[in-house]
């Protein structure tokens, strides 16, 4: 079985991929993380030495790489889903579950971590909240192509992992 995360910035994709990958004792793949590693740099100097779109490409060829293997959890980038036919892949290869968090909450825990993500790195603080609040109105299209949606405000990260075990247990 292959799970995977969706959602955007800051949602918790790795945290609870970690966590679910304990639970059903299988390997936990960051998308951003096995990018880093593969092209030997971070995601900030990919943008900023060679372009987003030069990111994308890469990003749609590691995801086609990463679903060939079987058993385990990824946690994908925040803007996979939005480009190329990505959710196809996601969606024919596994099962996918979008991470849905109000842009408010998104904003206060990405105000603290912005620098090393580029999307937002150049935001003021006062900017974030009308920012995220119109990129995740534009990406929702993408991430509700997820087969499930777990509503993740105000939840801990043992409720939802276990919202999503008692789904995968239902099927
Ligand atoms: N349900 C939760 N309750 C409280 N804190 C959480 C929860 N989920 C995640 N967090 C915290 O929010 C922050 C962002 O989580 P995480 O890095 O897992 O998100 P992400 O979706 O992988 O982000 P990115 O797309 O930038 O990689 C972390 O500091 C994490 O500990
Ligand atoms: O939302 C986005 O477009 C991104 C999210 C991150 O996970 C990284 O994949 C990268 O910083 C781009
Ligand atoms: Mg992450």
């Amino acid at each position: 079985m292959i799970i995977t995360l969706i959602g955007y910035m800051g949602c918790g994709k790795s945290t609870i991929g970690k966590k679910l990958s304990e639970y059903f004792n299988c390997k936990s793949i960051d998308l951003d993380e096995f990018i880093i590693s593969q092209e030997k740099t971070t995601i900030k100097e990919i943008f900023s030495e060679k372009g987003e779109i030069y990111f994308r490409k890469k990003e749609n060829l590691y995801l086609k790489k990463i679903l060939e293997k079987k058993n385990f959890i990824l946690s994908l980038g925040g803007g996979t889903p939005a480009y190329y036919n990505n959710m196809d892949l996601i969606n024919d290869k596994s099962l996918s579950f979008y991470l849905k968090m109000p842009p408010i909450e998104l904003a206060s825990r990405l105000i603290h971590e912005k620098d090393h993500r580029p999307i937002i790195a150049h935001l003021k603080n006062e900017e974030i909240k009308e920012f995220i609040s119109r990129h995740l109105y534009e990406r929702s299209f993408y991430y509700e192509k997820a087969q499930y949606k777990i509503t993740c405000n105000q939840k801990s990260i043992e409720d939802i992992c276990n919202e999503i075990i008692t789904i995968t247990k239902n099927l």
